[in-house]
Formats: structure tokens, sequence, C-alpha cells
């Protein structure tokens, strides 16, 4: 496929990066800023340099409170029949639609992790989509990691808060976590190795087991010994339930407002 990427920032970039590494398509960017665009890939920084009806697919990569204004330019660049697909948090189909017409949309939810390949994200394709188009959108995804189709553009947005954000909150968590182990005297390298193996290690393990997450967290404390009395100030009576569930709720509200 011939495919446009609109706007080709950190989320755009990382995906891009995964399509021309396994080289089955072709790869054109409008974005008057980006830099080191993998080789191969067609850059231009206005969206008057482009072809008319030359594109199959085209990837909305730029902010959502940007696409009323600066979508319109791009419109005439995709063939007739082509397929819009969006990452936009928040932004909906309705809102597309207003720009692009009654076409076949894609709305997908990405995530930072597909920059190594890992990404998950939620997808969601409007009526008009064909199964062909639906297929050809979900292939392309899969290549960023995994894809989990979705029924409705309300599941985009709280899978948005899930796991579109989550990178942010994983961030943050590690940052704290490595902060509390240079606090107990390891040096930031050793602590940022002590956490990262623990994490990776225990998110492998888990994956691997057949036994739920309350029954391998108790498997790994013993009564009255180290992970209890750590485990007791980390969750303080639910303070820890308490955040996730207010931190997700915020995200998906935000999610509503960039409609
Ligand atoms: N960063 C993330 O972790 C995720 C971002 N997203 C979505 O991806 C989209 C992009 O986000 P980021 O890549 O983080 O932002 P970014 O700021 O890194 O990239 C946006 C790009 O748009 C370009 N741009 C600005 N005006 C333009 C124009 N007129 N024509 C073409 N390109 C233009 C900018 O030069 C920039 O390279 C947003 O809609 C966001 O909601 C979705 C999931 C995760
Ligand atoms: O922060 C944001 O709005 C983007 C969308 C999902 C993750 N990052």
């Amino acid at each position: 496929m011939n495919i446009l990427l609109i706007g080709c920032g950190k989320m755009g970039g990382a995906m891009l990066r995964q399509w021309t590494s396994r080289g089955a398509h072709s790869f054109t960017v409008a974005d008057p800023a980006a830099t080191d665009l993998p080789d191969g890939v067609t850059h231009v920084t206005r969206a008057a340099d482009l072809p008319t009806g030359a594109f199959d697919v085209a990837l909305i990569a730029i902010k959502p409170q940007m696409i009323a204004d600066v979508l319109p330019d791009y419109v005439h660049a995709v063939k007739d029949g082509g397929t819009f697909v969006s990452i936009a948090a928040g932004a909906s189909v309705a809102s597309i639609e207003k720009v692009v017409g009654d076409v076949a949309i894609v709305r997908v939810m990405p995530n930072m992790a597909a920059l190594v390949g890992m990404g998950v994200s939620g997808l969601y394709a409007n009526a008009r989509c064909t199964p062909q188009q639906a297929q050809a959108i979900t292939d392309l995804i899969d290549q960023t990691g995994t894809c989990i189709p979705v029924e409705s553009e309300d599941q985009i947005d709280r899978l948005t808060a899930v796991s579109g954000s989550g990178p942010g909150y994983v961030f943050e968590v590690l940052r704290s976590y490595v902060a509390a182990a240079e606090a107990l005297g390891f040096d930031h390298d050793t602590a940022r190795t002590l956490v990262f193996d623990t994490v990776s290690g225990t998110v492998e393990a888990a994956r691997q087991s057949d036994l739920t997450l309350e029954e391998l967290r108790n498997s790994v404390t013993s009564k009255n010994g180290t992970t209890q009395a750590g485990l007791d100030a980390l969750r303080r009576d639910g303070t820890l339930d308490d955040l996730f569930h207010t931190t997700l709720q915020a995200a998906y509200a935000r999610a509503g407002e960039l409609k």
C-alpha cells in the first residue's frame, strides 16, 4: 500500500520505524518538522507538495486539537475508496467525517511501546470500512505489536486510558521505584538494573503462569516477612487501588473532552 503519514512525531515515528523495517509498503511523511526519517521514506513539509489521489491510507498522527485546521489540506492526496486511520486521542469518527466525508475511517490507539515492536493497540473501524480495509489496517498495526479490535469508539477511549497513556504511568512508577532504590544506597545504574529486571521478569512470570495475580502475589509473600512489610506500606488500606482507579478515570474523562 501507498501510505501517507500526516504528522510524524514521537508516535507516528515509532510506528513508521516498525513498518519500514519490514519493507512491505511505501511511505510518505507530511510534516513541517520531522527529522531522522528512516531510509526510503519520502518527506514533504507542505500538503500542497503531495500528489492528488495517490495514497491508499492516510495515518492522522497530529495532535487531536489540530485535526479540524490541518486535515482539510491533506484530503486531496487520498485515493477515492482510501482509508483514513487516526491515532489521535479522543478525536471521534464524527469529527474526522466532518473533514473527510462519509468514508472509511479507522481509529487506532497505539502506545509508545510500538517503538520496540511491543506496542498494544486498540482498533475500531467505522461501518464504511470493508472487511478487506479493516484487515489491511489490522495487519499494519500487528507489525507494531498486538492489535485488539473493539466494537465501539467508547472502547477506544477506555483503552486509551489503560494502554495508550499507560507508558506514561509506567515510566513514572519506574522513576519513583528507581529513586527509592537509590535512597537505599544503590548507585543509579545498579538501581535501574534491579528495578527494570525485577519488573520485566515479574511480568514474564505472570504471563507464563496460570495463577491469578493475587495468587502469584501471595506466593511470594511470607507471613510476617519482608514482602508483607513492603506491601502493607504500598497498599495502605486501598490507597493504591484508589490511585489507579482515579488515574484511569481521569485519562478516560480527558479522552471524552477531546472528541
Ligand atoms: N505520544 C504517545 O504516547 C501517543 C500519542 N498518540 C496520539 O498521536 C498523535 C501524535 O502525538 P505525538 O506523536 O506524541 O506528538 P508529536 O508532537 O511528537 O507529533 C506531532 C507531529 O505533528 C507535526 N505537525 C504539526 N503541524 C503539522 C501539519 N500542519 N501537518 C503535518 N504535521 C504537522 C509536528 O511537527 C509533529 O512532528 C496525537 O494525536 C496523540 O493523541 C496516541 C497514542 C500514544
Ligand atoms: O497524552 C496523550 O494525549 C497521548 C495520547 C495517548 C498517549 N499519549
